[in-house]
């Protein structure tokens, strides 16, 4: 297999060294042709090119790897390698949150091959396994901490005490975050990978127009008080579906100490789908880095080269986005002033080291943010998470 990647950076680099240093049957098989580099970049490497066209032309060049990040111009470039007859494989969750299902049928009208594994999970292979869980059941309910970085941040505070900004840092400096890395603290990296597992799992291409809530200002003092509770707080995506209804967000959650999301630690993720004969089924492992991340897209080449079987999305179902059909309890740090728009709501009012903590009794989740946007206009460094359910299976 001829490969071209596309952004040599961190995950494409990442790549590179992969198929160089890994000598197995199947990696010996993989060969890099082209890496594309934008204009004007040293070509360090005699592979580099700067001309998408010189890969385009390539007859020899079978699979394009896509790793530049961003909508243009790699939406562009996946669409003209896939009409050129190239395979392709990305990481991108921005591109393929927006334009998944028009990728997917321009692969099946070209006869070729369009995979993600690495856009959604980084290292686990979640994709895979949930188009396998969709092989025997209907998937309900999928949870998870889905990004790395905000992982990372919220598990070193606390456990060391860390301070967000200096944290932040250190997950960028690894590799883990988003070139803006507002993108995992404000939940709308989460967000795409939400799309896309929910995408696939309903047969639908979800529209991304869910609440979203982030963990920029979490304090030290919230994550003593939710630990003082027993609770390890995370960034969550959630979805759930009722016949051809559903329902999406992205919140922190508060789990118990045994869940294993609150053993979820630096930037590790751990995604649940739940299906009616398979119950709960979790997968575990790194999220985010330069060697996870390319170790999912050389198992898709790999698959992709061996010719394995995959489960062929289509997007035949028409879904409604039902707002009213995730509800939950919730606990939100304001000040006084801001209690008023919590008015319609039952709650109780704890206070810890001088701050004010509403303990709000379930409320849509739809409503719930709608508040939330109103505190933050008043009291910009408010900050809510819900408590988690429980599991599907007793
Ligand atoms: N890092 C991670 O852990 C993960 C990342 N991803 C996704 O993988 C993708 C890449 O991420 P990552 O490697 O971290 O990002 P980087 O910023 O490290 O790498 C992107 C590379 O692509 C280059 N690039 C951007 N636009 C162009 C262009 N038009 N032509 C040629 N080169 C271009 C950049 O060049 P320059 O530096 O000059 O801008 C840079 O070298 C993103 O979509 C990201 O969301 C997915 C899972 C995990
Ligand atoms: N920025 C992302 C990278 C992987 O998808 C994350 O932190 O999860």
């Amino acid at each position: 297999m001829n490969i071209a990647i596309l952004g040599y950076g961190t995950v494409g680099s990442g790549v590179a060294l992969i198929i160089e240093q890994a000598h197995t049957p199947f990696t010996k098989k993989l060969h890099v042709k082209h890496i594309l580099i934008r204009k004007g970049k040293n070509k360090i490497l005699s592979t580099m090119c700067d001309d998408i066209h010189t890969i385009l032309n390539d007859k020899d060049c079978d699979t394009v790897v896509e790793t530049m990040g961003g909508i243009e111009p790699a939406h562009t470039y996946i669409l003209q390698a896939l009409k050129s007859g190239k395979h392709v494989v990305t990481a991108n969750k921005a591109v393929v949150a927006k334009y998944l299902q028009e990728f997917i049928e321009c692969a099946k009208e070209n006869h070729v091959k369009f995979y993600f594994e690495a856009t959604t999970g980084g290292g686990i292979p979640w994709i895979e396994g949930l188009d396998k869980a969709m092989r025997i059941d209907e998937i309900d309910h999928i949870y998870g901490i889905f990004n790395g970085t905000s992982n990372y941040i919220l598990d070193h505070m606390e456990r060391y005490n860390a301070d967000f900004d200096k944290i932040l840092k250190e997950a960028q400096s690894l590799g883990y975050a988003e070139a803006d890395p507002s993108a995992d603290i404000d939940g709308f990296d989460i967000r795409n990978k939400l799309r896309i597992s929910a995408s696939l799992a309903y047969a639908f291409h979800v529209p991304e127009d869910f609440p979203v809530y982030g963990i920029r200002t979490i304090t030290k003092q919230d994550i003593t008080y939710f630990k003082h509770l027993g609770y390890h707080i995370r960034l969550v995506a959630k979805t759930k579906r009722q016949g051809n209804k559903y329902g999406c967000v992205v919140e922190p959650v508060l789990f118990p100490q045994n869940e294993i999301e609150s053993n979820t630690k630096n930037n590790y993720n751990v995604i649940t789908l739940h299906g009616k004969t398979i119950g709960d089924l979790k997968f575990y492992g790194q999220g985010a880095g330069k060697l996870p991340t390319a170790n999912a897209i050389v198992q898709d080449m790999i698959d992709i080269n061996e010719n394995t079987t995959r489960f062929e999305t289509s997007f035949t179902n028409q879904m409604h986005y039902d707002k009213s059909l995730c509800l939950c309890d919730y606990i939100v740090r304001t000040s006084t002033k801001a209690f008023g728009a919590f008015s319609d709501c039952s709650y109780t009012l704890d206070t810890y080291q001088g701050c004010e903590y509403l303990h709000i009794k379930k409320v849509a989740v739809y409503l719930m943010h709608q508040y939330m946007r109103e505190v933050m206009k008043t009291d910009p460094n408010a900050f809510m998470a819900s408590i988690f359910e429980g599991e599907n299976d007793d």
